[in-house]
């Protein structure tokens, strides 16, 4: 479903990055790791169809992604990904539930039950701040949130950057069982970078950059 092959990047004034080729299917999960600066985040970006690959292709469900509008890439990604971005922002007049309830209903135009939103945030242990505005929580907690409103639509693919990068050992865990939770009971494909080694033992399949 999602398929990259020779893909390249330059930033102005900066070198070209080279990626690996990916080729990920449906529900299948992906850890691409590697040190700071090798490009972690420029190759999610790259994936989400938010930059545009200087050479290669990435195909989505056999669609060229670099081939799409911006307003088709726009659609794509806000109907069929989830994204967990490493610096996240909320509505901060919106509690963490109304937050994850409008992000399922941009997505699909279609009402979340809050029985569905409860069973996110509470696997992710953070249902006791479900009333709260995310500038009430720490860190982790909206670390937290961020991946609840990436996950609620259901997305097709899920995207996450660092997605444990501030969360203690429990945590972590709660968050690596979730998403690949995701894989298996919504045929979710996902691809997590980080640099975090505790993940490394949750996902069989791993590049590093
Ligand atoms: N907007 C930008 N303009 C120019 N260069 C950039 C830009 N964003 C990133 N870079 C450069 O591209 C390279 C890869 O950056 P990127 O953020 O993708 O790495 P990373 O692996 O995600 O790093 P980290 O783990 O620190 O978040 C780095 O050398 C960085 O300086």
């Amino acid at each position: 479903m999602l398929i990259t092959k020779n893909v390249s990047f330059k930033y102005p004034k900066q070198e070209e990055q080279y990626f690996p080729d990916i080729n990920l299917k449906s529900g299948g999960s992906l850890l691409i790791t590697g040190a700071s600066g090798k490009g972690k985040s420029t190759l999610l970006y790259l994936l989400s169809g938010l930059l545009k690959p200087s050479h290669g292709d990435i195909t989505f469900n056999n669609i060229s992604i670099p081939s799409l509008s911006e307003n088709e890439r726009d659609h794509l990604r806000g109907t069929q990904m989830g994204i967990v971005f490493q610096n996240t922002s909320f509505i901060q007049s919106l509690s963490v539930f109304e937050n994850v309830q409008l992000s399922g209903w941009l997505a699909n135009k279609k009402k979340i039950r809050k029985d569905e939103i409860m069973y996110f945030l509470s696997s992710l242990g953070i249902d006791d701040v479900a009333h709260k505005s995310p500038e009430k929580l720490s860190t982790g907690q909206r670390q937290r949130v961020s991946i609840a409103r990436a996950l609620v639509h259901q997305p097709a693919l899920l995207l996450a950057d660092e997605p444990t990068a501030s969360l203690d050992d429990i945590n972590t865990d709660k968050v690596a069982k979730l998403l690949l939770d995701c894989t298996l009971s919504f045929n979710t494909s996902l691809v997590v970078v980080t640099h975090d080694q505790r993940l490394k033992q949750f996902f069989s399949s791993q590049i590093k950059l």
